[in-house]
């Protein structure tokens, strides 16, 4: 086993956890200072033979001598996962990604104020990721430099002031990528019905998609008026934004992401005991 100051372990060897760590991998960071504390033997087998990571069942094999612990469990096995290891990691810092899960159940059950939480999303995967962060208040600079650290290999980032941000982070940002995937779709399925083959609506529709995020991203004009460019009088989109509005897409819409808060409200109360 290492123990050294770059020495990173995570708990929890999911989806999550392999985002962060394939970019930490393209960054530089060696395979060798990544440890992973996972309890299932497929998932501990992938991790070894995709990132060449150690994976161990055991919190004392996976967590001594690391400097940074990412809690990368659902938030329902959290308490659990954190009862076996918190005498492991005496002195390190604390980063979750768990959606909802507060920083006070965190400081309960780790006994340490150096934690710091993060909403990541699953374009971390190909180095497009956006993060919100929100440190402890007894979080020292040098801390939250190290968290930068590793979120910027996944891509971007926002501090948040307020923890209570971080659940309107996880309704936006963090299940944002599935609305994206939603929206694409329900336009390739429109698509084919108009008679393009799948190939073509789906370049068509992840295309439009990733022109009209760059444009939003490379303009400081409103997006209102980002969008009335596109809507021609008496044309296509005109009748196409018309329809949207009768049905009541945005207000479902913004209903929807309000509903993601909540849970992650309610994941907090439920699984933060
Ligand atoms: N997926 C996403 O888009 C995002 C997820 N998150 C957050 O990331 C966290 C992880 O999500 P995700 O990666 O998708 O989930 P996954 O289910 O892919 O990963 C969680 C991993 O933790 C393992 N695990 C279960 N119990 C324990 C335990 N006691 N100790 C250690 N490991 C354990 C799971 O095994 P098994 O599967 O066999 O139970 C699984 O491999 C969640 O808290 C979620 O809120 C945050 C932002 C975005
Ligand atoms: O759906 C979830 O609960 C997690 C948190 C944000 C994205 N996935």
């Amino acid at each position: 086993m290492n123990s050294s100051a770059s020495r990173i372990a995570f708990v929890g060897g999911g989806n999550m956890a392999s985002a962060i760590i394939g970019g930490l991998l393209k960054q530089g960071h060696a395979a060798g200072d990544i440890a992973v504390m996972e309890p299932f033997e497929g998932a501990r087998e992938r991790l070894r033979q995709h990132f060449g990571v150690e994976a161990s069942e055991q919190p004392a094999q996976a967590l001594s001598g690391a400097a940074l612990v990412v809690w990368a469990v659902k938030p329902q096995t959290f308490a659990e996962a954190a009862a076996a290891a918190a005498p492991h990691c005496a002195g390190a810092l604390h980063l979750s990604v768990a959606a909802g899960i507060r920083s006070d159940s965190m400081a309960r059950w780790l006994g340490t104020e150096r934690i710091v939480r993060a909403m990541p999303n699953t374009p971390a995967l190909v180095g497009r990721g956006m993060t919100g962060l929100y440190a402890r208040p007894g979080v020292s600079g040098e801390d939250r430099a190290r968290v930068e650290r590793v979120i910027a290999t996944t891509g971007e980032h926002l501090w948040v002031e307020h923890e209570s941000q971080l659940d309107a982070v996880t309704a936006l940002s963090g299940s944002g990528p599935a609305y994206v995937f939603y929206f694409l779709e329900a336009m390739v399925a429109a698509g084919l019905d108009m008679g393009l083959d799948e190939a073509q609506a789906r370049r068509l529709a992840v295309g439009t998609f990733a022109g009209g995020a760059e444009l939003a991203r490379q303009s400081e004009e409103p997006l209102a008026l980002l969008r009335e460019r596109v809507t021609s009088k008496g044309g296509t989109t005109y009748a196409a934004l018309t329809s949207l509005e009768q049905d009541g897409v945005k207000a479902a819409f913004q209903k929807a992401l309000h509903a993601a808060e909540r849970r992650a409200q309610e994941l907090g109360e439920e699984f933060g005991r």
